[in-house]
């Protein structure tokens, strides 16, 4: 037992320590906030799934809708450190661990894994498990945001950079000072050269995604009519210097065509299908990290309020459609779109007009900065309402048992 009181300390947008009550509440809230769909009938022929990145923004948001909505069975595989002596766990393995629990009330068999998802031995071992506890896999959602990536045949780790491609971007960007108050500073990032642009492909293009379905594939796992959705983003023309046309986006772009490679090849082998679904804005850990972002997705906010879309409520849209319950709609590029909301006409110019006139001393009326700086510290367990924090709480949580 180690029950102490914790504090939020951080360098920027990046939190030290997580809070476990707050971490547990929020996604007790999610699962209760996802609109019921087909699950309670489904029992012992509830579909098997696999969501990779499933302890934080929107695996986690798959994960809860796939539980709570459809009723999955199945495997989450995320990569997030344990508590210790001098340290909470990461916000992922509370979040986890209050999955975990959910879905043992409700009764669903639903197996996490702590590791990284890039490596051969976590491929085998997910793929041993479903051949021993559930035969066959249905879906498979990947949702993986991560800075590096070690080839398992190569043994070579590529690093992926956020910078645009062909020449300097400058681009806004909002930043907290010590107190808390809001700096709207322009940044300027230089070109990446092209060594830069393939090592972010291989770390966030379709390589991985491929790599799990092939060997999954290669283990007769994938039943009849599988279907596998990995997320991607296009976003606004005032981010696409830094983002869609940046080593992100080329990375990006790489994820698409290998969905579209993959659709072909899973039609061929289990009458399956592959899709990229494009998801709109959300603060998440790695979202924040991206240079103009945290500005962007604040004047969101301002501008659309509560019809800003969650991730559980486009998640629960995608299961809809990976599942069948509705059909499965693509755009000409074979992805599906969840993002609508945010890149209608009005809604971007709207946000482009605050974009341009943004200043520190006009910020805080332009965008909902008090919503951005929340949702920020909810990432870590922190400012979750109905917490009491000065109460000392038990860090020492145990990664779910299977
Ligand atoms: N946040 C957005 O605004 C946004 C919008 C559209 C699409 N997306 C896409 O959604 C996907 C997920 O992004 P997010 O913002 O939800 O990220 P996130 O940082 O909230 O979550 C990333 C997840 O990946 C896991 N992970 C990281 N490295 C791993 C590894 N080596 N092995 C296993 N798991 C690992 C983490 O544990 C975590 O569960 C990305 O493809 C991203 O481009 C994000």
């Amino acid at each position: 037992m180690s029950e102490r009181t914790i504090t939020p300390r951080n360098r920027g947008f990046l939190f030290l320590d997580a809070h476990p009550a707050g971490c547990t509440r929020l996604v007790n809230d999610m699962w209760r906030s996802v609109a019921a769909g087909p699950a309670e009938a489904l029992g012992e022929d509830a579909p098997v799934a696999l969501v990779i990145g499933s302890s934080a923004g929107y695996g986690l948001a798959a994960a809860v809708t796939g539980l709570a909505r459809v009723g999955i069975r199945g495997i989450g595989v995320s990569f997030e450190k344990a508590p210790t002596e001098r340290r909470t766990g990461t916000a992922g393995w509370y979040r986890t661990a209050a999955t975990a629990e959910l879905a043992r009330e409700a009764g669903r068999e639903m197996l996490f894994l702590n590791g990284d998802a890039f490596s051969d031995g976590m491929k085998e071992q997910v793929a041993d498990l479903i051949e021993q506890r559930f035969g066959r896999l249905d879906h498979l959602i990947y949702s993986v945001a991560a800075p590096r990536r070690t080839d398992p045949e190569t043994g070579v780790t590529y690093a992926s950079a956020l910078k645009p491609i062909g020449g300097t971007a400058r681009t806004r960007t909002l930043v907290f000072d010590e107190d808390g108050k809001p700096d709207v500073r322009e940044v300027t990032t230089d070109p990446a050269d092209e060594d830069e642009i393939a090592q972010t492909i291989a770390v966030m293009g379709g390589t991985d995604w491929e790599r799990w379905v092939s060997h999954l594939a290669g283990r007769r796992l994938l039943a009849d009519g599988f279907t596998t959705a990995a997320l991607t983003y296009i976003g606004s023309p005032l981010t696409a210097d830094i983002y869609r046309q940046g080593t992100i986006g080329a990375a990006k772009t790489h994820l698409e065509q290998t969905a579209r490679a993959l659709d072909a090849r899973l039609g061929e082998l289990c009458g399956g299908r592959a899709v990229t679904s494009v998801n709109g804005a959300a603060v998440t850990q790695s979202s924040t990290a991206i240079p103009g972002i945290a500005l962007y997705t604040g004047l969101l906010r301002g501008v659309l309020g509560g019809r800003m879309v969650s991730p559980a409520d486009q998640l629960s849209q995608l299961w809809d459609q990976l599942t069948g319950v509705r059909p499965l709609v693509t755009d000409d590029e074979g992805r599906v779109r969840l993002d609508t909301w945010e890149l209608t006409a009005e809604v971007q110019a709207a946000v482009a007009d605050r974009w341009r006139t943004a200043t520190t001393d006009t910020i805080t009326d332009l965008a909902d900065l008090d919503w951005f700086r929340d949702s920020v510290r909810q990432l870590y367990g922190f400012s979750v309402p109905g917490i009491d924090y000065s109460a000392p709480v038990e860090t020492d949580v145990p990664w779910p048992a299977g």
